[in-house]
C-alpha cells in the first residue's frame, strides 16, 4: 500500500504519541504528534495535514470529552478540509453521537484495536483527498468558465421561450432543451443556470456525443482505484463536481439503455455510486439535458426509458432553428461581427447589401454556430470595412439542395449536404465538420445515423 498523506496526532500521553508514530508511519508519508492542542492551529496552519486524531480528554480528571469537541470545532476554524478521527478511552456512546454531528468523522475507543484504527484513518484520509480533488475540479472549471451574453432576438418563438425561462430557472425543475445543432441548446442551459440560486456554484457540460460509450460510467459517477484498468487513482465523476450546481448533460439521447437505469437511478435517489465502491455519495443538482435527437421517438421504438424521459423533462423546451427566426439572422451577426473585429483588431463596420440578402435566405442548416464561424472567417478575410458574398463564402450547395428543389425532408436535405460535403472534402471529417459548423462527433453521429 502507498504512503500518502500527513496525520496529525493530538494526545497527552507520550508513550501513546510513540507507539502511533511507528504503527501509523506505515500507512501515511508523515505522521506528527502534539502532546497538547495548543499549538494546532499554528501546526495546522504550517503544515499539509490531512488527517487529525484527536484525543478527547486532556485536563487530567475532568473526562467529559468538553475539551475534544472545543478543539474539534477549532480545527474546522482554521482548516476545514481537515478530517478529524476522535479518540478516547470512555467507550460514551452520547458523545460519539455528539461529535460527529459537529463534523467528526469517526470515533476510535481506547485501548484500541489496531486494524480498526487504521481503518478508521485511512478512511478519513481518502475521503479528504477525494472531497480536494472535486474541488480542485470545480476551480479548474471555474477559471474555464467564458461567458458570452446570449442574445434572445425578437422572434415570437424565443420570446415565448424566454418567459418560460423566467419563470422556471429559479425552481429545481428538469428541463430538457431539443433542438437542432447549432441553436443555443447549452447557451440557453447556461442561462436557466445564472438565472438560478445555484449561480454561485458550477454548470458542469457533459457531451454524450463526445464521452466514448466506455467511459460514460465513470465520466458521470467516478471511480475509485482499481475499479478498471486504467483507474489508477481516485476519480470524481460530473454529478459530484456538480454538487449544489447544475448538470449540464448534452446529447442525451446517446446514452445507452443500461446507463439510462443507473441515471434514473440517481435523479431518484439522489445518490451515486463511484465504479467500483460500495458508499452512495449524496448529490444535489440540478438536471439540464439535452438533445437534438427525437427522444418521443426513441420511447416508441424503445430505445429510451419511458420513466426517464418523464423525469427529464418536467418542463421541455423546444429552440427554434435559425432559418424559422430569419429576422434574428442580421442582428446576429452583427454582434458576431462586433465581437470578431475586435478580437482580429479590424476596423470593419457591417455587410454590405448584397451580403444582408444572402446570410438572410441561406438555410444554416448549423445554425447559429454555423453563422458565428461564416462571420468569424469573413472577418479575417475582410479587407475592407463591409463584408460583401465574396469574403462570407456561404456554400452555394446548401442552397441549390434546399427544399425548392426537390428535397421534401430537412433530413435529406442534410443527409444530400453532409454527402456532398464529405465528398467535396476528400473525405476529410475534421473539415467537413468545420464547413458545416458542426461538431466532429456530431458529424459522426450523423454520418452513423443516415448511413453514409
Ligand atoms: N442566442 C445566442 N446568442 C449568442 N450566441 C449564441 C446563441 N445561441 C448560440 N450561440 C453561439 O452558437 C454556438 C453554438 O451554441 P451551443 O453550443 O449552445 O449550441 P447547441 O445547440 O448546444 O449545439 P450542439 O447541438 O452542437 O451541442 C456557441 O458558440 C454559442 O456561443
Amino acid at each position: 500500500m502507498a504512503k500518502e498523506g500527513t496525520l496529525l496526532v493530538v494526545d497527552d500521553n507520550r508513550s501513546i504519541l510513540a507507539a502511533l508514530q511507528l504503527l501509523m508511519g506505515n500507512y501515511f508519508a508523515r505522521v506528527l504528534t502534539l502532546p497538547t492542542p495548543n499549538r494546532l492551529a499554528t501546526l495546522l496552519r504550517e503544515e499539509p495535514i490531512d488527517v487529525v486524531l484527536l484525543d478527547m480528554n486532556f485536563t487530567a480528571g475532568i473526562n467529559t470529552g468538553n475539551e475534544g469537541i472545543y478543539w474539534l470545532r477549532e480545527i474546522h476554524r482554521t482548516r476545514p478540509d481537515v478530517k478529524v478521527v476522535l479518540f478516547t478511552a470512555y467507550a460514551d456512546i452520547d458523545l460519539a453521537v455528539r461529535a460527529m454531528r459537529d463534523g467528526a468523522v469517526d470515533f476510535v475507543v481506547k485501548p484500541w484495536d489496531n486494524e480498526r484504527l487504521v481503518a478508521a484513518l485511512r478512511n478519513a484520509y481518502n475521503l479528504a483527498r477525494s472531497q480536494r480533488e472535486v474541488k480542485q475540479l470545480k476551480e479548474i472549471k471555474r477559471e474555464l468558465k467564458q461567458e458570452e451574453p446570449m442574445f434572445w432576438g425578437g422572434s415570437p418563438a424565443m420570446a415565448r421561450i424566454r418567459e418560460i425561462v423566467e419563470k422556471v430557472a429559479a425552481t429545481d425543475a428538469n428541463i430538457l432543451i431539443t433542438g437542432e445543432n447549432g441553436t443555443g441548446k447549452e447557451m440557453l442551459a447556461r442561462e436557466i443556470h445564472n438565472r438560478s440560486a445555484r449561480r454561485r456554484e458550477l454548470m458542469v457540460p457533459v457531451d454524450m456525443g463526445a464521452v466514448p460509450e466506455t467511459l460514460f460510467e465513470s465520466e458521470l459517477f467516478g471511480h475509485v482505484k482499481g475499479a478498471f484498468t486504467d483507474a489508477r487513482t481516485d476519480r470524481a465523476g460530473k454529478f459530484e463536481v456538480a454538487d449544489r450546481g447544475t448538470l449540464f448533460l448534452d446529447e442525451i439521447g446517446n446514452l445507452p439503455p443500461r446507463l439510462q437505469s443507473k441515471l434514473l437511478t440517481a435523479i431518484q435517489s439522489g445518490r451515486i455510486v463511484r465504479l467500483g465502491s460500495n458508499t452512495p455519495v449524496k448529490v444535489d443538482i440540478r438536471l439540464i439535458s439535452a438533445t437534438n435527437r427525437d427522444l418521443f421517438g426513441m420511447v416508441a421504438d424503445g430505445e429510451f426509458r419511458e420513466d426517464l424521459l418523464y423525469r427529464i423533462n418536467t418542463i421541455h423546451i423546444d429552440l427554434p432553428p435559425l432559418r424559422q427566426r430569419r429576422e434574428d439572422i442580421l442582428p446576429l451577426a452583427e454582434k458576431f461581427l462586433g465581437r470578431y473585429a475586435a478580437k482580429y483588431n479590424k476596423p470593419i463596420e457591417g455587410f454590405d447589401e448584397a451580403a444582408v440578402r444572402e446570410m438572410h435566405d441561406y438555410p444554416w442548416a448549423g445554425n447559429i454556430r454555423e453563422l458565428q464561424h461564416t462571420v468569424e472567417k469573413a472577418v479575417i478575410l475582410c479587407d475592407g470595412r463591409t463584408i460583401a458574398p465574396a469574403t462570407l463564402l456561404l456554400r452555394p450547395a446548401p442552397a441549390e439542395t434546399s427544399p425548392k428543389t426537390g428535397f421534401s425532408t430537412l433530413e435529406e436535405m442534410e443527409r444530400a449536404m453532409i454527402a456532398e460535403a464529405v465528398t467535396r472534402c476528400g473525405g476529410n471529417l475534421t473539415e467537413v465538420a468545420r464547413q458545416l459548423g458542426i461538431t466532429r462527433q456530431t458529424l459522426y453521429n450523423k454520418i452513423k445515423r443516415y448511413g453514409l
